[in-house]
């Protein structure tokens, strides 16, 4: 585990110059509005430590090197990643009200709605400028891979909106939700480093196939940690979709294989209004009992099994490999 974390640290140190000079070509508002969801700033602009995690990076960087590429190759395709993945969470917070991330409030909870969107804006089209800044075709086929991504993200989400309002979600639907909104971008992330090295075909698809599976491994344990987490570790507030009557794919689970329990579960959900924090507390019993923490958790790692395979038999470095399985691990074992 300490392995991975130093990965990931060194991978977050290896973007932040690119990162920094790209958001030089931001607005100052939006800038300094960015600065701070990274958490890179304070509210007055002054340098704080903190932040994400900065998977995606990680795996772009590893994607190259799995290609037979230097880390440095991958690096436009790490930080367009990792800004895409900020835009989406910054409108996420806004549409599902969250007022806290990543220990801090959240960007709309004290700017405003129009900082968050419009910040957000700035990072999805900054990810593009950064990639087509880049020469031959490597740069132009990543471009069109993450813009692919993107557009899956969305119609994820949109999914998820959608099944706000709906009593029928079958545990298909969720997972096809998740792995728009989640495995599309984590996909792009362990091919585009490849693709920036114009690796073979073959190899590109094995590293896409391995992040897709990866990333419903990483919802499924997020939507676990947004049950059972610990806020000061997670940096969330507890229980924030159960409270929202979030259709996540535990509670999916719950409702569509766990018996009188998750009956009992179905109609909780179809209630009306706002719970109070014992009525929440219930539902996060009714989930456990009728399976879907024991089932998220086991499917994760069956998610995570498959990408495996995925890399087995790829034509890919080693030692990209071994820190490609070593970070999947990770991403089922985490606790933020
Ligand atoms: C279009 C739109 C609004 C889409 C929303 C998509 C969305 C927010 C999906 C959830 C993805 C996810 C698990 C984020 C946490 O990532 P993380 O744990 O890696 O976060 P970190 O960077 O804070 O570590």
């Amino acid at each position: 585990m300490t392995a991975v974390l130093d990965a990931l640290h060194q991978g977050r140190q290896a973007i932040m110059p690119a990162m920094r000079a790209a958001l030089e070509r931001l607005d100052p508002t939006s800038r300094s509005i960015a600065y701070y969801h990274l958490g890179w700033t304070d509210l007055d602009g002054k340098p704080t430590a903190g932040g994400g995690k900065a998977v995606r990076p990680a795996l772009a960087l590893l994607s190259a090197q799995a290609a037979g590429a230097c880390p440095e190759t991958g690096l436009p395709g790490a930080v367009a990643v990792e800004l895409v993945h900020n835009f989406s969470l910054l409108h996420d917070d806004l549409m599902d009200g969250d007022t806290e991330r990543r220990h801090r409030p959240t960007v709309w909870a004290v700017r405003g709605a129009a900082s968050a969107i419009l910040t957000g804006d700035a990072m999805l089209s900054l990810a593009q400028e950064v990639l087509l800044d880049g020469e031959g075709p490597g740069a132009v086929a990543a471009a069109r891979l993450l813009a692919e991504a993107t557009n899956e993200l969305i119609r994820g989400q949109v999914l998820d909106v959608a099944f706000e309002q709906r009593n029928d979600v079958t545990l298909d639907e969720c997972l096809d939700m998740a792995a728009g909104k989640t495995g599309a971008l984590l996909s792009a992330s362990t091919a585009i480093g490849a693709v920036l090295a114009c690796a073979p075909q073959e190899t590109v698809e094995a590293l896409a196939g391995f992040g897709a599976d990866l990333g419903l491994a990483f919802q499924l344990v997020d939507d676990v940690l947004g049950i059972w987490g610990e806020p000061e570790v997670t940096g969330k507030p507890v229980h924030s979709d159960l409270r929202a009557r979030k259709k996540s794919l535990p509670v999916t689970y719950a409702v569509t294989h766990g018996g009188a329990l998750g009956r009992e579960l179905a109609e909780w959900l179809a209630r009306p209004g706002t719970p109070g924090e014992d009525s929440v507390r219930r539902a996060a019993e009714l989930v456990e009992g009728a399976g879907g923490r024991t089932w998220a958790l086991d499917e994760a790692y069956r998610r995570m099994a498959a990408g495996q395979r995925k890399l087995e038999d790829a034509a890919i470095a080693d030692r990209a490999r071994e820190e490609l399985l070593s970070l999947a691990r990770f991403i089922v074992t985490r606790e933020a």
